[in-house]
């Protein structure tokens, strides 16, 4: 599991390591660690051109006093100075190191730009000058290493106002920050190096947690020797309409790859000749009316990919979310409960997958506001609904109330094409019905279906079906990752 931490959590775990070092002794560290960097980013360290962006906080020392050691090996580093004040002791060590101070016009010729403008102490948007240093840098052929967090980007959520540093890679102090793994700010990040200070001790719980691959695979759950088609876990799928059948074809597909016992999809007309000619697999019951009355007994339901939200839909939605067992709404189910929440009140679990715009109408947010702060509103979704929250989009976020939020860091934007989303679905399901919580559930099926879009796109388009097929690889590597 990796973990991370907002910057009020990692401040306090700062303040309780340093009372017991002597002073300056973590920044020696946290500029030990990033000169490291630098110089394998190098190869050869004497004579390259190295230049460092220098806030006013120890944001700014932690690159001085890189700067130093890298001036000691030989490089020409020169430090820009764009704060109100300057963290002295540094820039008197890289001055005698042999440093120079420059003016902003350096950047564009250097090999490397150290980026130490802010970290945890920044606050709202880059002022100027930092602002246009951050573009400078972003313009410049040089590799660009961010200091603990690309200046521009809040530790805490990811969130981006304005100018941000792009990094090739971020060398980040102690632990994780949560905005290292949320997009906007994961996307800037570049390849992120955790730097180990001594912090570890002294760490709260997480404020968030992302699955390893090691993870999925101890949560996947495995058919033993007694098992039979019944006790792995049986899904039903409420999908599709004459309007939408390939929805109910996806997510039917994302299922039977997701590794339940079995799947019953219940549908319309249109739908359950497609289910039917594409799956021999499902069982297969044609609804005359909006009821699962002769379904048979599944573990876990799937309810809305495809639905439709005419008065049938709604009626059926409303028969599923009746049943004692897990319900994951996704697409037109959340549309039909956004319009009458008073569905989601009931006693089993409810996990709903939405990507923003889905989760926009059902807690009355803006779309773009929900995309520059997903674990925000994710959290808030989980909270006023009290339900399970998987939002999609270019970071997936898993929200429960009273458990870290989870973050996904598999995937790949040629995920973000028609019908992927009711994989996910189907996917997820599978894994409720066989006894996964909604958490793990949610999280694992993340992460398996953006490997499984990795594998499916391989550098070229994908189509939805691709990804479906792709699952059961995508749970052989976490296997090779566990071993
Ligand atoms: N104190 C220590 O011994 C250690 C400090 N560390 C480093 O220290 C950093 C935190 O240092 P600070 O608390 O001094 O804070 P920062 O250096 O992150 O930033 C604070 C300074 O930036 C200015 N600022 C804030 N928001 C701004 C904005 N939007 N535009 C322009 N200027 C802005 C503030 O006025 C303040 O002077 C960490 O990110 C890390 O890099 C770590 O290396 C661990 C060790
Ligand atoms: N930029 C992106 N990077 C990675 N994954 C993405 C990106 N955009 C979308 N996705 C993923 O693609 C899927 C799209 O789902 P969704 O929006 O429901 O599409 P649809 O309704 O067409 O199936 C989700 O799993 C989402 O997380
Ligand atoms: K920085």
């Amino acid at each position: 599991m990796r973990t991370a931490y907002t910057a009020d959590q990692i401040r306090g775990a700062e303040h309780a390591l340093m009372a017991r070092l002597p002073e300056g002794a973590l920044m020696q560290r946290a500029a030990a660690g990033l000169a490291a960097v630098c110089a394998d980013l190098l190869g050869r360290v004497y004579g390259r051109r190295v230049v460092l962006l220098v806030g006013s906080g120890d944001n700014g020392g932690d690159a001085l006093y890189a700067g130093e050691r890298l001036a000691r090996r030989g490089a020409r580093v020169e430090a820009v100075l764009a704060g109100s004040k300057t963290h002295e002791a540094g820039l008197r060590a890289l001055l005698d190191a042999g440093g120079r101070v420059a003016d902003g016009h350096v950047v564009e010729a250097a090999d490397l730009i150290i980026d130490g403008l802010v970290g945890i102490g920044a606050s709202g948007a880059l002022r100027e000058p930092y602002a246009r240093l951050a573009q400078e840098a972003n313009a410049a052929r040089g590799t660009v290493v961010a200091v603990d967090v690309p200046s521009g980007v809040d530790a805490s959520s990811g969130r981006v106002e304005g100018a941000a540093v792009r990094a090739g890679v971020t060398v980040t102090m102690g632990a994780y920050k949560t905005g290292l793994l949320v997009d906007p700010g994961a996307a800037v990040a570049g390849r992120v190096e955790l730097c180990d200070i001594g912090l570890g001790p002294y760490l709260p719980d997480p404020d968030v947690a992302a699955l390893t691959g090691r993870d999925v695979d101890g949560l996947l759950p495995r058919p033993g020797g007694e098992s039979d088609k019944y006790r792995r876990g049986v899904l039903g799928v409420a999908a599709g309409s004459d309007l939408f059948t390939g929805a109910a074809v996806l997510a039917v597909g994302g299922a039977l790859r997701g590794g339940a016992g079995m799947v019953r999809y219940a549908g319309r007309e249109a739908p359950v000749a497609q289910v039917r000619a594409q799956w021999p697999e499902a069982v297969v019951t044609l609804l005359d009316e909006p009821s699962i009355e002769h379904v048979g007994r599944v573990q876990a339901w799937v309810l809305g990919p495809g639905l439709g939200t005419d008065a049938w839909a709604h009626e059926l939605a409303a028969r599923v979310l009746a049943t004692d067992v897990p319900v994951l709404v996704d697409a037109d189910g959340l549309t039909l409960v956004s319009r009458d929440p008073g569905l989601l009140r009931r006693a089993a679990p409810v996990l709903i997958t939405p990507h923003a715009g889905e989760l926009s109408r059902l807690i009355g947010a803006d779309r773009a506001a929900i995309e520059a702060a997903r674990l925000e509103h994710a959290r808030r979704a989980a909270a006023e609904l009290g339900v399970t929250v998987l939002l999609k989009g270019s970071t997936t976020v898993v929200a429960e109330e009273g458990r870290p939020a989870r973050v996904n860091v598999t995937g790949t934007p040629w995920l973000a094409t028609g019908g992927t989303g009711d994989v996910l679905s189907g996917l997820a399901g599978a894994l409720l019905a066989q006894g996964l919580s909604c958490y793990d559930a949610a999280s694992c099926a993340a992460f398996l279906h953006g490997v499984a879009g990795g594998l499916a796109a391989d550098g070229a388009p994908l189509a939805a079906a691709d990804v479906a097929t792709a699952i059961p690889a995508a749970m052989r590597t976490v296997a090779e990752a566990a071993r």
